[in-house]
């Protein structure tokens, strides 16, 4: 089952820090800069005027992964600014007030992620999207593949200033093997002749196993001839680039790509996924559910339906904020108790479900009992200092030969039993008979 919460996964290595080192002898620019990345990414940001003050910024500290840095500043020129942050390996963008053709030069001969000039208009939205990125490309994962070690170490050397985990491989058949192994990596870059195995025979070997809303796929070739291109498209790549690219023109489609793919992710979780607690929504429980029910049935099943009691006066008694906390509280307790194999999901209002493979009867009855009686153990902090107790009942359905729906519909049955006999209980429907509830 894919996870049921997302959240960021630690960056393995390199710089672990989350701030962004600002260095700009202009403080209005820079103070607009820094208010703008902490109020739209939560990123902090130290803003320093000279290098010296950057030096001592950085000095013992991986408290940041990107330098944000003006070519002009009081106590050192252009040469020994870029010259000092490029060996610091951190990744760098360069926030300049000019950009001509001297620039442009020093520039292009020096590993940097990009150039933005300052005073034009965006330029502050496109440096808070670059610090997004930058940020978040520190989680995923990049692969590589090319036959050639020259252009192998320039793409990897590049994916890594942009902040990528980056693996490489020499032919189609390690990077099959490498994917196989990282569930991590998220964009592959592929070279089209390569022995054994070309890009395009990768690219369809690779499309059987992941879909391109979770794979972004880049062609690379020297002979890129409109029909290769196309073949690399038509076989699923999801873009192409010359050989040779230039370090922005490849920075913008990678950029591109993994933009696509965080879009699609975000999409994706709110079609499928509660906004409240992050839990599967009704409608994903239902396709993830109709799935899993076949294959489980041989094993046994059991579905429940979870239900707050007396929600209403949560809210009524404590407002609507701390009634969203309890359905926070208690979704977490859902997920925390389901099992690897179990789907739960949030139905809606204050009503949760948790269908449980292999389980039912006795050890069915167990189950939801323990995590009911963890619910009542359960206390709510209000955030204010003050919390709040509250219980839950549930109704059980085995499999008794109908649909998923059918359970549901009985489980519902079960739950109204559970609620007319006192609340804060679980009932369980027989097995033989769905109709006739069997546990007091
Ligand atoms: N805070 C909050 N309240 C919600 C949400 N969804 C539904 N509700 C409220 O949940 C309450 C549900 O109340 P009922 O279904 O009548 O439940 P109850 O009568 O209090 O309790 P039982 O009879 O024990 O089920 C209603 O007041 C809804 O407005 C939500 O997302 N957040």
């Amino acid at each position: 089952m894919q996870p049921l919460f997302r959240t960021p996964a630690a960056v393995p290595d390199g710089h672990p820090g989350d701030a962004i080192l600002l260095v700009d002898n202009s403080r209005s620019f820079a103070a607009m800069l820094s208010a703008s990345i902490g109020e739209r990414l939560g990123l902090p940001v130290t803003v320093v005027a000279s290098l010296a003050e950057a030096r001592q910024a950085l000095a013992g500290s991986d408290r940041h992964f990107l330098v944000f840095t003006g070519l002009v500043l009081a106590d050192a020129d252009a040469d020994a600014i870029l010259g000092f942050f490029v060996s610091t390996g951190l990744p760098l963008v360069v926030v300049s007030g000019a950009y001509d053709d001297a620039i442009r030069q020093k520039l292009q001969a020096q590993p940097i992620v990009d150039c933005v000039l300052k005073d034009t208009p965006g330029s502050i939205d496109y440096l808070v999207w670059l610090a997004q990125r930058l940020e978040r490309n520190r989680r995923i994962g990049a692969l590589v593949v090319d036959d050639s070690p020259a252009a192998r170490a320039l793409a990897s050397s590049r994916l890594r200033l942009y902040g990528f985990q980056v693996a490489e491989a020499a032919n189609g058949a390690d990077a099959l093997l490498a994917i196989a192994a990282d569930p991590g990596i998220r964009l592959v870059i592929t070279d089209y002749e390569m022995p054994g195995m070309h890009g395009i025979e990768l690219i369809r070997h690779l499309r059987r196993t992941h879909a391109r809303d979770r794979l972004a796929i880049i062609g690379v070739s020297g002979s890129g001839t409109a029909p290769l291109v196309a073949q690399f498209l038509k076989h699923g790549a999801n873009d192409f680039l010359h050989k040779p690219w230039s370090g922005e023109e490849f920075f913008c489609r990678v950029s591109q790509n993994v933009d696509n793919l965080d879009l699609i992710g975000t999409l994706q979780d709110l079609a499928t996924r509660d906004f409240l607690t992050g839990l599967p929504n009704r409608r994903h429980f239902f396709d993830l559910g109709a799935k899993m029910f076949e294959g489980a049935r041989a094993r046994g099943l059991s579905v429940a339906m979870i239900d707050i009691d007396h929600f209403k006066h949560i809210n009524d008694s404590h407002g609507h904020d701390a009634g969203d906390l309890a359905i926070k509280a208690v979704a977490n307790a859902v997920a925390q108790h389901a099992r690897g194999q179990d789907l739960p999901a949030r139905f809606g209002g204050e009503e949760f479900v948790l269908l449980a493979p292999g389980l039912r009867g006795d050890a069915a009855a167990a189950y939801f009992e323990s995590l009911r009686a963890g619910i009542e153990a359960m206390s709510v902090p209000l955030g204010d200092g003050r919390s709040v107790r509250l219980t839950v009942s549930i109704g059980v359905c085995p499999d008794v030969g109908g649909g998923l729906s059918a359970m549901l519909a009985e489980a519902d049955r079960q739950l109204y039993v559970a609620k007319a006999s006192g609340r804060n209980r679980v009932k369980q429907a027989a097995e033989t008979s769905a109709r006739e509830p069997s546990m007091a």
